[in-house]
């Protein structure tokens, strides 16, 4: 644990992009009982690091998520981004659930063009960025259509818009795909990819952390996969992926080093997801 140093860079000098170092969050039920969903959590998001988090239904990675976030505070311990510890919603901070946040009342246009507005950009060029991150996701046609007028896939692809449209250096992606069918969510990941490499201003790739339930999600995508243990969650272990990039998802399943970690990161997650198992049996019962 780390839980002696405050702020500043980690050991070895350099400023990691995310740092969880000690980190716990106890939550306050209706009930009044202490709920701990994080518990002394340490985690490290190089700049430019693509991080996948897995880890057993309700073991605590979307409170993870907040914490970095700034939704929340953690209860012990530090979150910190850019080495500054994190103190409410930081604009450099971008977004994707499940959900897609988009104003149905709003044109596609008029939804990716909102983001740069609400941080001051003038409307001209905030149109212009729009426009060109509509085109980088393929839908300058739909620009004027609605929401509702679009596919799955379509809003996902306006909500990834949305998020890089306001050059986040941190990217805080929950089950983004989960909703998609099979075919969809392989296409979109590897649009991500594509998206994600140059997704900067300035043509760096932003730090993301992704959270899935899908571990061949998480290794095709990451460049190192996160283990968190049954709740409450602690990192259980960190898998570095070293496949190489860039990478197409459906054909990267195939590699034999694909097979290897996936038996490997499943021997480690496998465990957890059944202690969890078990435990909801035991509460049945
Ligand atoms: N605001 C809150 N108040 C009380 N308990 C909470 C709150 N938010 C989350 N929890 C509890 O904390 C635990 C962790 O929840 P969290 O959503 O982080 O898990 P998760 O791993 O993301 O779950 P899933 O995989 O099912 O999406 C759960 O038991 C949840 O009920």
């Amino acid at each position: 644990m780390n839980g002696d140093r405050r702020g500043g860079p980690a050991p070895g000098g350099h400023t990691p992009a995310i740092e969880l170092r000690g980190a716990s969050k106890v939550f306050r039920t209706p009930s009044g009982a202490a709920h701990t969903a994080v518990r002394d959590l340490d985690l490290t998001v190089e700049r430019g690091e693509f991080v996948a988090v897995v880890g057993p239904t309700g073991c605590g990675k979307s409170t993870t998520l907040t914490l970095v976030s700034g939704l929340e505070e953690p209860t012990e311990g530090e979150v910190l981004v850019g080495g500054e510890p994190v103190r409410g919603i930081r604009p450099e901070v971008g977004f994707v659930f499940q959900q897609d946040a988009v104003f149905p009342w709003r044109t596609v246009l008029s939804n990716v063009t909102a983001g740069p507005r609400f941080r001051g950009v003038p409307k001209a060029e905030a149109r212009d960025r729009a426009r060109d991150w509509l085109g980088r996701v393929g839908l300058d046609a739909f620009a004027d259509r609605y929401p509702h007028q679009l596919s799955g896939g379509q809003r996902k692809r306006v909500a990834l818009a949305q998020t890089f449209v306001c050059d986040p250096a941190i990217l805080l992606m929950d089950e983004p795909f989960s909703a998609l069918d099979v075919q969809t969510r392989a296409l979109m990941s590897d649009e991500l990819l594509e998206l994600w490499s140059a997704s900067r201003a300035d043509g760096a790739a932003a730090s993301v952390v992704f959270v899935t339930h899908d571990l061949e999600e998480a290794i095709a995508l990451a460049d190192k996969v996160v283990v968190m243990t049954a709740g409450p969650a602690t990192v259980k272990e960190v898998f570095p992926v070293r496949l190489p990039r860039p990478r197409k998802v459906e054909a990267v399943r195939l590699e034999p080093e694909f097979v290897e970690i996936y038996r490997e990161i499943w021997s480690s997650l496998g465990e957890e997801v059944r202690i969890t198992r078990e435990r909801g049996a035991s509460r049945v019962a």
